[in-house]
């Protein structure tokens, strides 16, 4: 565990960055540091690495003060990544990520077998190895800059807003591939970002810090949307606080109907029987939803799919979230969702009104939950 001890950054010109900052960030987990701009994140995580040194108060490193073992060592147990990846451009991609095994003092060939697997690891092709930095995309840049700051298997990762320099379709990749990598790899990772959809879909914990480095909430996610400590957290936190937050509750409870399902091709007037939803879903041969009909249109013999309904956007069950089912529920003009398996083939169906009791009963057992804990 790393513990920030009523941290204190007063530099030399007065400014005070950070203001008697107390934090546990936990092992084997992301915590997130949020804020705007001038808050101190950057300010904390370099002092976390020693690249700055507190004016007051002290830094635990599973219990010991990371003053007390060289700086150099403690730099090599903390992996650092930060915007635009930083990389050597004289060297190329395998070079780079072979840097630290380096200086570590590892053979050459085994360096860059090292930086080969990594290269894999984070999702980049090997055919990259031999260029320099300036023939990758910025998304590619990123990658190799996380791969470096692995190579040498530091328990720790410090990562200063390492996806703010990409477009969001590239940033969102590289979140997906974060949390993917630290499934495998379990590290303890502090990142920086001021954006606060990503410090909540990245951070198991998120601190929020207010201008002037003091620490306005410090709380996963789902307690941060649920309950804004004041308004400064609730006002940079933004709207849609409620719908957000279903992201943090599992759809695999939902009670799915099996509403009746009809390949295209099927003998329609046969099937309509009635069912719990008024419409039929009607699949492909393989299962997958094409749209909702309604039994008057649904004639016998071939359906034309040029009749059907939107279906929304299907989600399945138990890997996605309640605000994706409900999504799903309000982007079909039935009003009704599409489960289905990891195949995209539809294994049930269920109406907003269902989704909207599942968010109740969600909501009942945090507020159980919450009244569990107060009463400890
Ligand atoms: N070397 C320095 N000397 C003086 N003041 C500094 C120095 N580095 C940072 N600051 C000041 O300390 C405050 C916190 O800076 P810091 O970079 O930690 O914030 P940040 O939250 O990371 O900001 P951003 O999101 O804009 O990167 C700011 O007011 C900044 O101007």
């Amino acid at each position: 565990m790393i513990r920030i001890e009523s941290v204190t950054k007063r530099y030399p010109d007065g400014t005070v960055a950070v203001d008697h900052l107390s934090l546990e960030i936990p092992d084997r987990a992301i915590t997130v540091l949020v804020g705007p701009s001038g808050c101190g994140k950057t300010t904390t995580l370099r002092m976390i690495n020693r690249m700055v040194e507190p004016s007051e108060g002290s830094i635990l490193l599973d219990g010991r003060d990371i003053r007390q073992q060289p700086v150099d060592t403690l730099r090599r147990s903390m992996g650092y990544v930060i915007q635009n990846a930083g990389l050597f451009q004289h060297r190329t991609i395998v070079d780079n990520i072979a840097t630290v095994p380096r200086l570590l003092g590892w053979g050459k060939q085994k360096a860059r077998a090292r930086a080969a697997e990594l290269m894999e690891r984070v999702g980049l092709d090997s055919a990259l190895a031999k260029r320099y930095p300036y023939q990758l995309s910025g998304g590619q840049q990123q990658r190799v800059g996380v791969a470096r700051a692995l190579a040498a298997d530091p328990p720790v990762l410090l990562m200063d807003e390492p996806f703010s320099a990409v477009d969001p379709v590239v940033r969102k990749g590289l979140q997906d591939e974060l949390l993917r990598l630290q499934d495998e790899l379990g590290k303890t990772i502090v990142f920086v970002t001021h954006d606060i959809d990503e410090a909540i879909k990245l951070g198991t914990m998120v601190a929020v810090l207010r201008t002037g480095g003091r620490l306005a909430q410090f709380a996963p996610p789902a307690e941060l949307l649920s309950a804004p400590a004041d308004p400064f957290v609730e006002d940079f936190l933004g709207a849609d606080r409620g719908i957000r937050r279903l992201s943090f509750f599992p759809s695999g409870d939902l009670e799915l109907q099996t509403a009746p399902l009809v390949a295209v091709d099927a003998d329609a007037k046969r099937l309509a029987a009635p069912g719990p939803a008024p419409y039929l879903l009607v699949t492909d041969h393989d299962g997958k939803p094409l749209g909702w009909g309604a039994p008057d249109d649904l004639t016998a013999g071939r359906i034309d799919p040029a009749l059907l309904l939107p279906y929304g956007r299907p989600f399945v069950p138990g890997k996605d979230s309640l605000r994706t089912a409900l999504d799903g529920a309000v982007l079909s003009p039935t009003g009704w969702a599409v489960a289905v398996d990891g195949e995209g083939r539809a294994v049930g169906v269920v109406s907003q009104q269902v989704i909207g009791e599942a968010i109740r009963d969600a909501h009942g057992r945090v507020a159980d939950r919450a009244g569990v804990e107060a009463a400890r």
